[in-house]
């Protein structure tokens, strides 16, 4: 359903059109500029700004290639699809279990439409029924992996599903084979080599690795008859790659070092730089800097996209949210403590210093915003003491025990201190993020805006910046266009979300403020 109408020619919004082929919207953007003087008062402006967007209605057919198909999170996606789309139950110890998309904002959130003139009541919407979103099962899924273990065996060696749900689709799922990948053991942890026996011959010179990967994208395509691809790094953490002047700050070099088969050059670099050259979105699930300075030079001068890093799903989450609160509720934050324990093979990558430290990285910049905004509580360049730590403990498996101590100035002197035990089935709360992260990233693909300003200089339609920032509120460090300040304060995350499919279908944000239910 669409929330101004309900079919194409009875538009309640005058300034929403609707053909069998698009949805064109007039909006105004309203904001306001904020400048500090040297005496640090603040002068506040507001301003509005005129846009048309365009929004292709058509959903096409649309494939997502995992890079780390067979993993714990690869396995556990695909299984979740394939449940989905057969609606398939099983038995658990707690009784009859159904397919479900629970964990995934588009799936299984709502928007907010208005408020009932009537009743006074919120009118919320399906989060996937805002615009017309690929539904996740119809998603095609394929992808590579160093290992060359089928899905059905995969997703054993995984343990993450129940065998109830698991032996419905062992058929279905065997027959899901990775693709060889590229496998340059000095950027993940060496005890991955024993599972890598699928990977593609020949040095990593001369572009053969990128090429090969550039022709299995467009065989994918071609093969499932598709209209789009989106690539999602999903494989292993890798250690971060230097940045190094004349090897990887810019397209040109970025490429050449490819040829060159540079030893700097990560696998993950060359499937973003494959993605883009193929316009096919590429998003990093894993802490790694994959989108070093050069391939978001390569990104924008082909206008493709790229979003990351590092999937947000259950302790960072947690952490994004609780932060946010205490400390827009005034309440000092002073030290956070996030342990956390996990067996699986993901956890066992980690326990190599370099794959580590790219993840301890992502998990400790993401209090950094809600703080700085915060000149009361802190005084420039002030935060939380943050620790993060991360142990390897096969017994647990996929079920990461995270433990969390949050502990805080309060009133008079006082102190607060939460205590946090969270049993996060990693998989099974990453897995629908990368559901999120594929739909997200392609409805953008098919919105264009252009200015409408009598003055404006931007008349022809345009896609927006190659770095999805939009899609922060899965990631934990989310990339932004650079000079961009990052946000990784939650609500503030999934505000800009709903918020921005509000605009581009003609509704003003929702700012709770209800003033009419104020008035007496
Ligand atoms: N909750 C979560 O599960 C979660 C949250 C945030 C981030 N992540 C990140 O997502 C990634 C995957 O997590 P997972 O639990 O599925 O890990 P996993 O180890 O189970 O799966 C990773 C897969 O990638 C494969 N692989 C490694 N290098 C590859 C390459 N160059 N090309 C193709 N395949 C390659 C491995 O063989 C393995 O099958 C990790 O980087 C992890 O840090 C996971
Ligand atoms: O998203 P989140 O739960 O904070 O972070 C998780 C870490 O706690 C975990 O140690 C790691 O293995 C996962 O890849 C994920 O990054």
């Amino acid at each position: 359903m669409s929330p101004s109408i309900n079919s194409a020619d009875n538009a309640t919004s005058p300034n929403v059109e609707y053909t069998n082929e698009f949805i064109r919207t007039q909006a105004v953007y309203r904001g306001t500029e904020a400048t500090k003087d040297e005496s640090g008062s603040v002068i506040a402006t507001p301003y509005e700004k005129k846009y048309e967007f365009k929004i292709n209605r058509k959903v096409p057919r649309v494939g997502v290639m995992l890079v780390g198909l067979g993993g714990n999170n690869g396995t556990t996606v695909t299984a979740g699809i394939i449940a989905n789309r057969l609606g398939l139950t099983w038995q658990t110890r707690e009784g009859e279990q159904s397919a479900n998309y629970y964990g995934s904002i588009v799936m299984g959130s709502t928007i907010k439409l208005g408020v009932d003139p009537k009743t006074g009541e919120d009118v919320n919407i399906p989060f996937h029924d805002i615009l017309p979103m690929v539904h996740p099962n119809d998603l095609v899924v394929g992808g590579w992996d160093i290992s060359s273990m089928n899905l059905g065996d995969a997703a054993d060696r995984a343990a993450v599903l129940e065998p109830g749900l698991k032996n419905q689709i062992r058929k279905e799922l065997s027959a899901i084979k990775p693709l060889p990948s590229i496998y340059y053991p000095d950027f993940i942890a060496a005890n991955q080599g024993a599972r890598a026996d699928n990977i593609l011959e020949g040095s990593k010179a001369s572009r053969t690795h990128l090429d090969k990967i550039r022709q299995d994208i467009r065989d994918f395509k071609s093969s499932h008859n598709l209209d789009t691809v989106l690539v999602l790094w999903t494989a292993n953490t890798e250690r971060y790659a230097d940045i190094i002047s004349g090897v990887n700050e810019t397209a040109d070099e970025i490429l050449q070092s490819i040829s060159d088969g540079h030893s700097e050059i990560a696998p993950s670099t060359i499937f973003a730089v494959a993605s883009i050259l193929e316009n096919a979105p590429f998003i990093n699930g894993s802490p790694q800097n994959t989108f070093v300075p050069g391939v978001v030079d390569l990104a924008t001068r082909h206008k493709a996209y790229i979003a990351g890093d590092d999937f947000k799903s259950g302790q960072t989450k947690m952490k994004a949210a609780l932060v946010e609160f205490l400390v827009n509720a005034g309440i000092r934050v002073k030290s956070i403590a996030s342990y956390n324990h996990l067996g699986n093979n993901d956890g066992y990558n980690l326990s190599a210093p370099a794959q580590f430290r790219s993840k301890e990285i992502s998990k400790s910049n993401v209090v950094d915003d809600m703080v700085a905004a915060n000149t009361v509580l802190y005084k420039p360049g002030e935060h939380p003491d943050h620790c993060v730590v991360i142990k390897y403990l096969p017994a647990v498996g996929d079920n990461k025990r995270a433990l969390d101590e949050y502990y805080a100035d309060i009133f008079l002197g006082g102190h607060q201190t939460i205590s946090l035990f969270n049993v996060c089935e990693d998989s099974l709360l990453a897995s629908p993020l990368i559901l999120d992260l594929v739909i997200l990233a392609e409805i953008l693909t098919r919105i264009s805006w252009r200015e409408t300003d009598s003055s404006s200089s931007i008349s022809d339609y345009q896609g927006f910046h190659s770095v999805l920032s939009l899609l922060s509120y899965m990631l934990k460090a989310p990339m932004t266009p650079p000079g961009v300040p990052v946000v990784n304060a939650l609500g503030k995350q999934r505000t800009a979300l709903t918020n921005f499919f509000r605009l581009v279908i003609g509704l003003e944000p929702e700012s709770e403020v209800a003033l009419q239910q104020r008035l007496p």
